[in-house]
């Protein structure tokens, strides 16, 4: 049976009205839902913890901040927008201590209620509001008045409102303008992890960087490189979006068609499916969170290295280029040491 889709017509903001909303942490996704949520007239607080450089970010665009065991205490609902790997230890000590029969903890992942280990009390309501794009996006869709789609997903239901309180956060951050279904959290742990590594930004970002190399490689420019594996990508995606595969067929040259169909299986082929089908089993197994733990708690030894070798790589230094020449893009300017929320169009 098709998953019903919420909408506003499913979803009030009533349920959040006279609650106190915290976000803990004020990056992508938390700085999002807490902008919209104090958008749409709901009293929303931020925790964070003392030294951390969104406090300043926060305050300056109208926010109380506290620390993270104040924020708790405070608030009915708390949505726990802290790295996934950090939740457990903010959770020990922050969070867990401060929970009271009757609160809501609300998640955008599973990621940490699957494979963290959080000693969850049976009395508190644990939720999940999971936008299906970046925070800067779910920001950025609220403002021009739209919405990103979303999860909704219920772990625990100790007062009988949890759905209620999921939809009216959906509500409040702009997902109910797109549409929202609700699914699990396992079934949204599992797919998550499996997208943005196999298709979304690992996949995809394999994908580009193999076609600019290939055309770099053989001697032709990287501006050149970069307008067909990486410019051009999003607007052939926009155009799926819009109206599937067969859209962006009907919209690309017969050429182009062609080449898609008679060649793209031969690059994509059955190999790729078969290491798709190997890497849903490990994040099934829970190997990749035991792993990505271990590389958290080791401090990040082989992420650090490999950023560094990507943040230098000639498509990255190309499009730094192109985007600060050629204006066609709202472009963003990653500031060294800013935080996620600090993260906005340069235009402005
Ligand atoms: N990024 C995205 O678009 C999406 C993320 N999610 C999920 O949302 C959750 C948050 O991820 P994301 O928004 O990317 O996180 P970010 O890395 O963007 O931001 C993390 C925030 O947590 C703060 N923080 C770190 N440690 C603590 C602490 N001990 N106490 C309080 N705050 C702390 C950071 O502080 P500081 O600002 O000082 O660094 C920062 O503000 C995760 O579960 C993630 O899986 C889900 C969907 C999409
Ligand atoms: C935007 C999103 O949901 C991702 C890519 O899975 C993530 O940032 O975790």
């Amino acid at each position: 049976m098709a998953a019903k889709i919420y909408t506003n017509k499913d979803a009030s903001l009533v349920p959040l009205k006279k609650k106190t909303l915290a976000v803990i942490g004020f990056g992508s996704q938390g700085h999002a839902h807490a902008l919209n949520l104090k958008d749409s007239g709901l009293k929303v607080v931020i925790g964070l913890y003392k030294k951390s450089k969104s406090r300043e970010v926060a305050k300056k665009l109208g926010f109380e901040v506290m620390d993270t065991a104040d924020a708790v205490k405070a608030a009915d609902v708390i949505f726990v927008a802290v790295p996934d790997t950090v939740i457990p230890e903010v959770y020990a000590k922050d969070i867990a201590p401060n929970l009271t029969a009757g609160k809501t903890i609300l998640f955008s992942h599973g990621f940490a209620v699957l494979f963290g280990d959080l000693k969850l009390p049976k009395d508190i309501n644990v939720i999940l509001v999971a936008p299906k794009g970046p925070g800067h996006t779910v920001r950025s869709q609220f403002v021009d008045g739209k919405g990103v789609p979303g999860l909704i997903a219920i772990h625990q239901d100790a007062t009988g409102k949890a759905k209620e309180i999921a939809l009216s956060w959906a509500r409040g951050i702009g997902a109910t303008r797109a549409g929202v279904f609700e699914t699990n959290f396992r079934e949204e742990t599992v797919t998550d992890l499996f997208g943005e590594q196999c298709v979304l930004c690992g996949g995809a970002s394999a994908l580009v960087k193999a076609g600019f190399e290939v055309l770099v490689e053989a001697g032709y420019q990287p501006e050149m490189a970069y307008f067909e594996c990486l410019h051009e990508l999003k607007l052939i995606v926009d155009l799926m979006n819009e109206s599937g595969l067969a859209g962006m067929r009907f919209s690309v040259s017969e050429t182009a068609e062609w080449g898609d169909v008679s060649v793209g299986p031969k690059i994509i082929d059955g190999s790729v499916k078969k290491r798709m089908q190997k890497q849903l089993k490990e994040i099934e197994s829970g190997k990749f969170a035991k792993d990505w733990i271990q590389e958290y708690k080791n401090g990040y030894p082989r992420f650090n290295a490999i950023r560094k070798e990507e943040a230098a790589h000639q498509i990255e230094k190309t499009g730094e280029k192109l985007r600060s020449t050629m204006s066609w893009i709202k472009q963003k300017k990653l500031k060294k040491g800013a935080s996620q929320a600090s993260y906005v169009s340069s235009s402005k």
